[in-house]
């Protein structure tokens, strides 16, 4: 049975699901050096973002199939390192999306009411209404930066306070934007205008203190900031000054640059700035969304199905997989056949999506072919993660071509592979319910579904040649399930496919070459 490691806290919905499939073992809070130590006998590691997976862990997780993080951001896990280890990464892009938001407004309320503080005081036993006056957001302009899944929640919910909105991402389209209610703008623009600055981005290089002393001089001084993405979007030496020095109003962090926070001039700041560790995701709701979201993704992928929302497959969200899941098993297929055809080093695929296929994303039936072609090198090492680093690194370039006017079957898959060995292509459709079938070898129409393990001739269409290879199977005990011709003229050149129940003896191949009028055999196994 599979391991499961889960390393913070995590909603027992998610443990259910995991344990459906594997033993899971929850041990929180371990030191770095402790789950270098332990990892190595885990399938799956489930986290949140209190566990940092360094690239020494991910080369100690010999066994590790996937990571899972129980949240969005995926910062805290060396994904170039997974990668390359054919590690699968998954987040739950969706599940905390509400709960990230609505704690944004909180702050924004919170700083705009002095709630904490106030709240605190009161406890205190003081009855304190003149240090406490607020500001109402009402027609007061909110700048969202990064309008994203959270950011987008926050505007809708902004808008119906009665708020203005502004909106910096370059990545957003101005329709997106108006949908909203939101005018895109460039940052200064944003910073200058603003009464209230909210950001949802992620931490990236270009992020990395985005907002700064510079960025910050640019607000209004009645103006607050709320971080609720990540830390060290904002300088926040530089924010903290700027509080203390009345250039602007207040700020709101949930986010830091080292977590937990440690020594930090913030905390000195009074009623203008509003601190809490972490918390945008932990609602009761969110946190079953999330673990349910990831459990489910570690537990296809410990099955071996694909997971819906891996961060390190490029090009495979849900619907796309959804929508492709049966092409990329086919074209995973083809890939096998096609290498084992080609036999010795491949050096180019060429993908041609044919049909009505050709209008989909081709990149993941480009994977999977990539993975299937692989597969007879790398075996289990390779995936759908690492197909595309691993031929690259054995020089095999991809040629990926479209042909929507191909109409023989509604939609099919080409692959032709040249290598050391020659030039082979075989193509196949999906039938009926989806059945995989191949349609044509080198050039030769057919119409056989694969089958584990099967045997190609090339040879010349004449009487007796079928005879003769049956005799011949026959003599070596090899049972044939299926067999089928296909030719493009009477007594040209054909192609034979035939299935076997078995896998073929060593030295057939070279007895079968040896009938007249078989020029070339080929044993695959699918
Ligand atoms: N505090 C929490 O507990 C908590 C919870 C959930 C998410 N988050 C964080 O919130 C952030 C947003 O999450 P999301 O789910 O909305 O992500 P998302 O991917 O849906 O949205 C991010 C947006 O940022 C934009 N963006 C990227 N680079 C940018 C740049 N340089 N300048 C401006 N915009 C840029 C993108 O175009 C996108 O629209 C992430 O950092 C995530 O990790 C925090
Ligand atoms: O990126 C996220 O999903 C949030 O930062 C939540 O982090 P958490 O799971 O540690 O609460």
């Amino acid at each position: 049975m599979s391991k499961v490691l889960v390393s913070d806290p995590i909603d027992q919905a998610g443990i259910d699901i995991l344990s459906q499939v594997a033993t899971v073992d929850v041990n929180t809070g371990l030191k770095p050096a402790e789950l270098i130590e332990i990892i190595g006998q885990y399938d799956a590691l489930m986290i949140r973002s209190g566990t940092r997976v360094t690239q020494e862990i991910i080369e100690a997780g010999t066994q590790l199939k996937i990571i899972g993080r129980a949240g969005v951001g995926v910062d805290n896990v060396d994904v170039p390192a997974a990668t390359r280890r054919g590690i699968v990464v998954v987040n739950s892009p969706e599940g905390n999306t509400i709960a990230a938001a609505e704690h944004a407004l909180a702050m924004m309320l919170s700083l705009s009411r002095h709630i904490p503080d106030a709240n605190a005081s009161v406890k205190r036993g003081e009855w304190d209404r003149k240090t406490f006056v607020g500001a109402e957001v009402y027609k007061k302009t909110l700048g969202v930066v990064g309008l994203g899944k959270i950011g987008s929640h926050v505007a809708t919910v902004a808008k119906a306070m009665g708020m203005k909105l502004l909106a910096y991402d370059p990545f957003i389209s101005t329709e997106r934007a108006e949908q909203l209610g939101c005018q895109l703008v460039d940052l200064d623009l944003l910073m200058q205008q603003s009464d209230y600055i909210t950001l949802h981005i992620p931490k990236t290089p270009e992020t990395t203190h985005i907002i700064n002393a510079t960025t910050l001089a640019k607000m209004k001084p009645t103006a607050r900031i709320i971080n609720c993405a990540r830390g060290g979007i904002i300088d926040e030496a530089a924010l903290a000054a700027a509080v203390k020095e009345g250039k602007i109003a207040g700020a709101a962090l949930d986010v830091f640059e080292s977590e937990p926070l440690g020594e930090s001039d913030l905390r000195a700041i009074g009623k203008d700035i509003i601190l809490t560790p972490h918390l945008g995701a932990s609602t009761t709701e969110a946190q079953v969304n999330v673990a349910i979201d990831v459990a489910e993704q570690i537990r296809d992928v410990l099955l071996g199905l694909p997971a819906r929302s891996a961060v390190n497959i490029p090009g495979l969200g849900p619907d796309v997989l959804e929508e492709l899941k049966p092409y990329m098993q086919l074209a995973e297929t083809l890939g096998k056949l096609v290498g084992q055809l080609a036999g010795g080093r491949v050096e180019l695929l060429t993908v041609r999506l044919q049909g009505e296929l050709a209008t989909n994303k081709s990149q993941p039936l480009v994977i999977a072919s990539l993975k299937g072609l692989l597969h007879q090198a790398l075996r289990e090492r390779v995936n759908y993660v690492n197909a595309n680093i691993e031929a690259k690194e054995r020089g095999i370039r991809v040629i990926e071509t479209r042909d929507a006017s191909a109409r023989d079957y509604a939609g099919s898959l080409r692959l032709e592979a040249t290598g050391t060995l020659g030039t082979h292509s075989v193509t196949g459709a999906l039938l009926g319910d989806k059945e995989i079938h191949l349609t044509d070898v080198d050039g030769f129409p057919i119409n056989v579904p694969p089958s584990k393990y099967m045997l190609f001739t090339l040879h010349r269409d004449m009487p007796g040649i079928i005879g003769k290879l049956g005799s011949l199977l026959g003599s070596f005990n090899v049972n044939i399930a299926s067999m089928q011709v296909g030719r493009k003229i009477v007594r040209g050149d054909a192609v034979m496919a035939l299935s076997i129940d078995d896998p073929l003896p060593d030295g057939i191949l070279a007895e079968i070459t040896k009938v007249p009028g078989i020029r070339d055999a080929y044993t695959v196994t699918l």
